[in-house]
């Protein structure tokens, strides 16, 4: 009985320093403000995307929510606008899954708005399926939508420099591969694909984000644009919204407790978009609001440009 009790006690003891250690993590400790500043948040309507808004526009940012649902956006942007106090944020739609809507979406934004200081691509899905280009839902999302957008925008950050692009990358990217003969067709899975596949091609979509941030920051060289991908830790968000829903049901417990809740999910984001002294290191991946050491295929020179080349065709800007 004592031995259980002690057990118990050890596992309730580790647990306790789990989160309060390892999943709070490293903050970001600028005090920047941001009065006269402009920045785009993609996904900003719920999780991390939305916290990462709320920061900002404190700061006295002029923050552009660019979310895909209309009536979700709206809603953010209310929230956003009360708990700030400010009133200079403003909604957009942006689907990132339709190249028409990207192109559309850069389109008003530049003609609308003056400035861009930042660009945060942070919108991401976990998901089967087609984009209505007929890619992969999650290449096309994670990663074709963001470069597209990126590339639309990148004279208008160049002209407001010194500026940023931070993009939220994942640690499943050391999962990640690229195959370049079917990354068109193979990345559309269909229902009742495996969970280790779904897995598999998201942690692909997330190793694009790395090698895009790679190889954006050499082609941004003797600019004043820098950029960054990052890790923002396991989060208790939506993003597993569209997994099975037992497993949710039976995993919420766990991820309510043991992962990061969005204030401390955005804490990476918020380091790579606001710390001063970090502008050497562009292209880099950080995590826990630490630079990190990559695996080789994520810092591969020759994948980077073949992936920035092939992204350029699937766009339409070649
Ligand atoms: N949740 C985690 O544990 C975790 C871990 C590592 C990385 N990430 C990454 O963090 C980022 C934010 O995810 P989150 O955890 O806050 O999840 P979330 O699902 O709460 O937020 C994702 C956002 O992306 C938006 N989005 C999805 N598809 C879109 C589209 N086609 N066009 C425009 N917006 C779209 C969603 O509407 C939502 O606002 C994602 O890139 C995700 O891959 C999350």
């Amino acid at each position: 009985m004592s031995t259980l009790l002690l057990v118990v006690g050890v596992v309730i003891g580790v647990a306790y320093i789990y989160r309060h250690v390892v999943v709070k993590g490293k903050s970001c400790t600028s005090t920047a403000k941001l009065h006269g500043r402009t920045v785009i948040v993609t996904g900003s309507n719920t999780g991390i995307g939305k916290t990462t808004a709320m920061d900002l526009a404190k700061r006295g940012a002029r923050v552009i929510l660019a979310c895909r649902s209309k009536q979700r956006g709206e809603a953010a942007l209310e929230e956003i606008k009360r708990e700030s106090g400010s009133n200079q944020v403003v909604f957009m739609q942006l689907d990132l899954g339709s190249l028409k809507s990207v192109r559309s979406f850069a389109e008003t934004f530049l003609k609308s708005e003056p400035r861009l200081d930042i660009l945060i691509n942070n919108a991401g899905i976990y998901m089967q399926g087609r984009t209505e280009d007929g890619l992969g839902m999650m290449f096309g999302v994670n990663h074709i939508g963001h470069f597209l957008l990126t590339n639309l925008l990148l004279d208008r950050l160049k002209e407001c420099g010194p500026s940023r692009v931070v993009t939220v990358s994942s640690l499943t990217h050391n999962f990640g591969n690229i195959n370049f003969d079917c990354l068109n067709t193979h990345k559309a899975l269909g229902l009742g694909t495996s969970s280790m596949e779904t897995l598999r091609v998201y942690s692909d979509s997330k190793l694009c984000n790395v090698l895009f941030t790679h190889e954006l920051a050499k082609k941004l060289q003797g600019s004043k644009v820098t950029c960054y991908s990052l890790h923002p830790g396991a989060i208790n968000s939506e993003l597993a919204r569209n997994t099975s829903p037992v497993l949710q049901i039976l995993l919420k417990p766990l991820t309510a407790y043991f992962f990061k809740n969005t204030i401390q999910g955005c804490q990476t984001t918020l380091h790579c978009t606001l710390q001063e002294g970090i502008e050497h290191l562009s292209g880099r991946y950080f995590s826990n609001c630490t630079v990190r050491k990559v695996y080789p295929k994520a810092k591969d020179d020759a994948a980077a440009r073949k992936l920035w080349e092939l992204s350029e065709r699937l766009c339409g800007l070649a």
